[in-house]
């Protein structure tokens, strides 16, 4: 190891940075970065650090030059900068320290001038750090390097000398001039992915393209969806999420209610890829066309919507793979592969892909091209299905590469699964993760789990998706239960984090029936096509559409790390506050979490947080009513009824000065 005996600065803890810089943090485009660290040396003399920061090059385009910014000293040996990130792509920053040892002279000179002390050896000292300094200096500031050498050489005019050398000025062309070479940079650069706003705020509606028919006992087609759109847009999803569309394998297909068998007719599972009429790039021979799919996706794209599809790694027996490529599948003695599971769930209608073939290069190879199929296609978005059971290296190549080729392209991970797996996951590179919202049910659960996720390390890298619902869980908090339940759901969901979705019709139409003994849906539309009436208003519905409008309409929504718990009285009434970057939209949220009854209760507004003075008076506005308050200190009364609105949105808007 090189030693070098004038480092004596040390540079620790800096953050943000994932397990020792190994993977990017996250954020979006015109978010801001805060780096901190730890930056001390030996014995009194002071140090100093700047913040460096550069674009990464895209495609074959050369690095930008590295910015430089002074850190500031917060104390406690503590130091911090920002930097904007404008554009989207990579970003790298690291930091960069020196012993400062004019400021340390200065430091010194300014005790002794006040202790009123011989200060002429301290004068021929500075006059030697200016000096040394002067051939880094620039022609201007050369001049005034002499000027001030010469005064500090001039014991007659030692009065002045001390003030100028103090000045703000010569600590600026000092700090201008400083030996480059003396300063020592953090032993790693580390790395931001900046992605653009949607991977951050996002609305998603999941539902069966096959059940958009407005006929009974037809199979809905993209055609048919396309008269859909107009309706999710009134709700104001920004993402539709479609299940598989691909081929649906016949062989071992499940019928309805997850039976093992099929009957006659039975359309099976979605998720079942693969038949003679195709695989992964095929499309379902009863929803339409190619051409009908991109004519869905850009009618879609006019109203703002994007389609997401499924990413489901995985084969029906008689998927075009299982013949052609035989090799990719792990054959057991009896000339069988074991079906896929996702224990305790037994997937028997697919075939799991062997990872660990020897022909790996080309099955990675294939997968990979199966996104970029999609993406030639017009589709920037892939719910990712069961990632947690394919290897790890495979996603981080994958996902590395595609970033590569394209800009904005997003991956959902849907990985129910242990927290360390479902974070290395996001640290890999998916850019939304599904999390265990669905299962928090109490005040406290809420609060435990969301500050894990928000002030927590993971926010660097876990982007939250909240789902009340999905085709495959009917949580016990919805099952069975009345509408109330539902809006709370939604409110909470669409409110606590800026990503969040739902499954549709089935949530605004408050379907609750479980199947006996499970956290599932009866007669699950994952094995049977489905006529709704889509045009049916409920105030679930309603409610969707207010509160997306809400969301569109307020920034501090459309952010999940700026939550903060405020205290209430009642356990039955949680609230939060959240507030934008730029600190004009403040809201606090007020939810009643008992669907059956009325609560009531005082909740503790965080008055220092919103900027409010302890002896204002207030005036908020309840965006889900129209309503107005005037609040006034801290506490707070609030009174929610689960079957009118079971919660307050409120605008802190004018302050009111009590007269
Ligand atoms: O394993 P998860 O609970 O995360 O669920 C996801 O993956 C499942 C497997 O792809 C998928 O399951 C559905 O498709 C299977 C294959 O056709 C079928 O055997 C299952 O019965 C059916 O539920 C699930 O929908 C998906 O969200």
């Amino acid at each position: 190891m090189k030693i070098d005996g004038h480092k004596r600065v040390s540079i620790r803890n800096v953050k943000p940075q994932i397990d020792c810089g190994k993977y990017p943090i996250k954020r979006i485009i015109n978010e801001e970065i805060k780096v901190e660290a730890d930056i001390f040396g030996d014995g009194h003399d002071k140090v100093d650090a700047v913040l460096l920061y550069r674009e990464r090059k895209k495609g074959r385009g050369k690095d930008k030059k590295w910015q430089e910014q002074p850190m500031e000293f917060e104390g406690n040996d503590h130091w911090s900068s920002t930097f904007s990130l404008t554009n989207t792509g990579v970003f790298e920053y690291t930091i960069e320290s020196w012993v400062d040892h004019f400021a340390t002279w200065q430091d010194g000179l300014k005790k002794k001038a006040a202790a009123n002390q011989d200060l002429k050896t301290e004068l021929l000292i500075g006059a030697e750090l200016m000096e040394e300094t002067l051939s880094r200096a620039s022609a201007p500031h050369k001049k005034k390097l002499k000027e001030w050498i010469a005064l500090l050489k001039n014991e007659e005019h030692e009065k002045r000398a001390v003030s100028e050398v103090l000045s703000d000025t010569a600590t600026r062309v000092m700090y201008e001039a400083r030996d480059r070479n003396r300063a020592y940079p953090y032993e790693r650069v580390l790395e931001v992915r900046v992605e653009r706003k949607k991977a951050l705020f996002s609305a998603w509606y999941e539902f069966f393209p096959r059940s958009a028919s407005p006929e009974k006992g037809r199979h809905g087609t993209f055609k048919d969806c396309e008269n859909i759109l107009p309706e999710v847009s009134k709700m104001g999803f920004d993402v539709i999420y479609f299940p598989p569309i691909h081929p649906i394998g016949r062989s071992h297909r499940k019928g309805l209610n997850n039976a093992t068998e099929a009957k006659e007719g039975d359309p099976g599972s979605p998720w079942a890829i693969g038949a003679k009429e195709g695989g992964h790039k095929a499309i379902h021979p009863e929803l339409g066309s190619m051409e009908d799919f991109t004519q869905l996706v850009s009618r879609a794209k006019e109203m703002d919507i994007e389609i997401a599809l499924d990413f489901a790694i995985q084969c029906a027996p008689d998927h075009p793979y299982v013949k052609e490529h035989p090799q990719w599948f792990k054959w057991r003695p009896d000339g069988t592969v074991q079906y896929a599971e996702n224990p305790p769930k037994k997937y028997q209608d697919v075939l799991p892909v062997n990872f660990e073939t020897e022909d790996w290069e080309n099955l990675w190879e294939e997968l990979k091209s199966i996104v970029e199929f999609w993406i030639e296609k017009g589709i920037n978005i892939f719910r990712v299905d069961n990632p947690h059971t394919k290897t790890f290296p495979f996603w981080e190549w994958c996902i590395r590469e595609i970033n590569s080729k394209y800009e904005g392209i997003i991956f959902l991970a849907e990985a129910f699964t242990r927290p360390r797996v479902m974070e290395e996951l996001a640290k890999i590179g998916f850019n939304q993760s599904y999390t265990y919202f669905t299962w928090r049910n109490t005040k406290e659960e809420f609060i435990k789990y969301l500050t894990e996720l928000t002030k927590t390390e993971v926010r660097e890298y876990y982007r939250p998706n909240f789902w009340p619902n999905t085709p495959d869980i009917l949580p016990i908090s919805l099952e069975n239960k009345e509408e109330p339940s539902f809006i709370i759901r939604l409110i909470l969901a669409a409110t606590m984090s800026s990503n969040y979705g739902l499954y549709g019709p089935v949530f605004e139409f408050g379907l609750n029936e479980a199947y006996p003994g499970k956290e599932e849906y009866v007669h699950s539309e994952k094995y049977q096509i489905y006529q709704w009436d889509w045009h049916r208003n409920t105030r679930i519905k309603e409610m969707i559409s207010i509160l997306n409008r809400i969301r569109k309409e307020n920034a501090a929504l459309q952010t999940t790390w700026n939550i903060e718990f405020c205290d209430t009285d009642n356990d039955q009434i949680i609230c939060y506050s959240k507030i934008d970057q730029e600190e004009t939209n403040k809201l606090i949220i007020a939810v009643n979490l008992d669907p059956n009854h009325t609560q009531s209760g005082w909740v503790k507004v965080p008055l220092k947080r919103l900027k409010i003075e302890d002896h204002d008076s207030y005036s908020v506005k309840d965006l889900l009513t129209g309503a107005s308050y005037i609040w006034q200190n801290e506490w707070n009364y609030v009174e929610l009824h689960p079957k009118a609105v079971p919660a307050h949105i409120l605008k802190i808007e004018t302050k009111k000065p009590i007269s």
